[in-house]
């Protein structure tokens, strides 16, 4: 075995968080090592984020193209998916190659090595025969896998996880997805736009069940309209495949069809980091950070690894943390470079990872001396993007009331809306506002509709500062947008 190298700091996966935090430490100087097993970006660029919301944008095309028929005369359309495989391979993927994304951090000088890396004791990390010996510290951000539920006899059948439904280039005829979340949503729409018979089977009682109830009836409503089945309360209990089709049997019924996607959560996997090496136990489902996103000493975590919520923008909003902890740790103790140098990564070279990357860190934290910011959860955004799209931010109702918070509630449909009415083809969806009564602040907030994505920036700032309900009463909302319903929604609350 080699004697092991000493480098300034070492990153474990570079996903969405490890990639943004290794460019960045490379760009301020630092000698850093960058350990990927797979392709540098992650999930989001090549099998996540990225290639779904191209889908959607295909099928939201063809939904929009129906609506011609109530609004605007006649329009026949013809779905093809070979546009939509074409793209996905050639510009979000480059037929998953990671070539530009590695280009990009040994560009600013870091250097890749390919291969599963893993800790071997508190400052070292070992790849295949290779040991790095970090001298700041190293970040964990390996990410998450699909959870695979232990039905009978799924294992034993070619299921798909996301990567198939995304890597598809010729669609089945029908489609069975096991799990009702974002990604069950969101792909269970495209497909059924494109003409596939899909069923999801759901075990909640309801789809999108980390969101407000009438979050998951809107979006159950749009799913059926555009002719997917939904089976909620259903456990999978048994599955089979005889070579041509696929049977779930739950719940007393058997669903068939040609294919099935699983998407029934995502999983880290804490036992293959030597994590026990550094006496932090790899039996957790997540790995704990503090607000520095500190795993132990000298270790950091980023990205869905911690559990903090698995979103690329949750991925970045961490790694701008990191960043600057590890600079301001390095100057304070160590003595090293002056951390200003830290520069933003500019996305601009082609590929995906590089439109993430260059995306998202222009929020990013700056390492002032002694600014490091601390991590932040109560204005944590989430989007659904299935048509009506489904927006919210901080506490549903119910999660408020757990809290014993006095909680009030503003509702308001948005079909009712000025714009709404105008709108017309299309137009479901909702404001739903959560208060602390209390204190005279916005809590949390869903907002359902065709832009419910976008109007929910100005719900994220209302929660994010804490603006007091006056604030928010007496301002001015253009006539007729979407967002202008939070103004109904805030007149309903009680
Ligand atoms: C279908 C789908 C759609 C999504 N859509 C959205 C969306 O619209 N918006 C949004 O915000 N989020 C979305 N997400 C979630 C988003 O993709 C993740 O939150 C994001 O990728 C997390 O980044 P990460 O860096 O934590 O992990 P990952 O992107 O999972 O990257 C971790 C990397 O670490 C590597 N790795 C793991 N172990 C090791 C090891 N031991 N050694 C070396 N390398 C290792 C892996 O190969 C991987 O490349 C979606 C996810 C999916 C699956
Ligand atoms: N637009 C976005 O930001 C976006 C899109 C897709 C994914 N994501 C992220 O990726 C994560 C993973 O997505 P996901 O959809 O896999 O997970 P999820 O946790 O959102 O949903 C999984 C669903 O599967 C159901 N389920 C679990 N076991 C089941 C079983 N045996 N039978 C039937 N149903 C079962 C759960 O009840 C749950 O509703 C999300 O939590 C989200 O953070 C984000």
């Amino acid at each position: 075995m080699a004697d092991p190298e000493l480098v300034d700091v070492v990153v474990v996966g570079l996903g969405v968080g490890g990639e943004e935090v290794a460019e960045r430490l490379a760009e301020a100087g630092l000698s850093v090592v960058g350990i990927e097993r797979d392709l540098v970006g992650g999930e989001c660029p090549y099998w996540g984020c990225v290639p779904t919301k191209m889908m959607i944008r295909a099928a939201n095309a063809l939904a929009e193209a129906h609506r011609v028929n109530e609004l605007a005369g006649s329009a026949q359309v013809q779905p093809d998916w070979a546009p939509v495989a074409k793209r996905i391979r050639e510009e979000a993927t480059d037929t998953w190659d990671d070539k530009v994304a590695v280009d990009r951090f040994t560009g600013k000088g870091g250097r890749f090595v390919r291969g599963s890396g893993r800790l071997d004791g508190p400052d070292r990390v070992r790849v295949g025969d290779q040991v790095f010996q970090a001298r700041y510290g190293i970040v964990l951000g390996t990410g998450t896998r699909p959870s695979i539920p232990p039905i009978d006899g799924l294992g034993d059948t070619p299921y798909w996880t996301n990567h198939q439904a995304i890597e598809v280039e010729e669609l089945p005829e029908s489609l069975l997805i096991l799990g009702g979340g974002a990604i069950g949503l969101e792909l269970a729409q495209v497909f059924a736009r494109f003409g596939v018979r899909v069923t999801v089977v759901e075990a909640a009682d309801r789809v999108l069940a980390v969101e407000e109830p009438e979050a998951s009836e809107v979006a159950a409503a749009a799913l059926r309209a555009d002719g997917v089945i939904i089976a909620t309360g259903v456990k999978a209990e048994r599955v089979s495949h005889d070579g041509q089709s696929f049977t779930v049997h739950g719940g007393g019924a058997e669903f068939t069809a040609d294919r099935l996607l699983v998407v029934t959560g995502r999983r880290a996997h804490l036992e293959e980091l030597g994590l026990e090496t550094v006496d932090v136990d790899a039996s957790q489902r997540y790995l704990p950070v503090d607000e520095r996103m500190h795993a132990a000493d000298g270790i950091w975590a980023v990205g869905d690894l911690t559990g903090e919520g698995a979103f690329t923008h949750i991925a970045m909003y961490q790694a701008a943390i990191v960043v600057a902890d590890v600079l301001d740790q390095m100057r304070r103790t160590k003595g090293g470079p002056d951390p200003s140098g830290t520069a933003s990564v500019v996305g601009g070279a082609a590929g995906v990872a590089s439109a993430v990357g260059g995306a998202m860190s222009a929020g990013g934290a700056t390492a002032a001396p002694g600014s490091v910011p601390r991590a932040d959860y109560r204005a944590l955004p989430r989007v659904t993007f299935t048509d009506p799209e489904v927006g919210a931010v901080g506490l549903t109702e119910q999660q408020a009331r757990e809290r014993g918070i006095n909680v009030q509630v503003g509702y308001t449909d948005l079909t009712t809306s000025a714009r709404g009415w105008i709108h017309k083809a299309g137009n479901a969806g909702f404001i739903k506002l959560i208060v602390d009564a209390d204190q005279g602040v916005l809590i949390g907030a869903t907002s359902v509709g065709p832009a419910g994505g976008e109007v929910l920036s100005g719900l994220v700032v209302a929660v994010h500062a804490a603006v007091p309900l006056s604030q928010l009463r007496h301002m001015i909302y253009a006539y007729p947008t979407f967002h202008r319903a939070i103004e109904d929604a805030l007149r309903n609350l009680k």
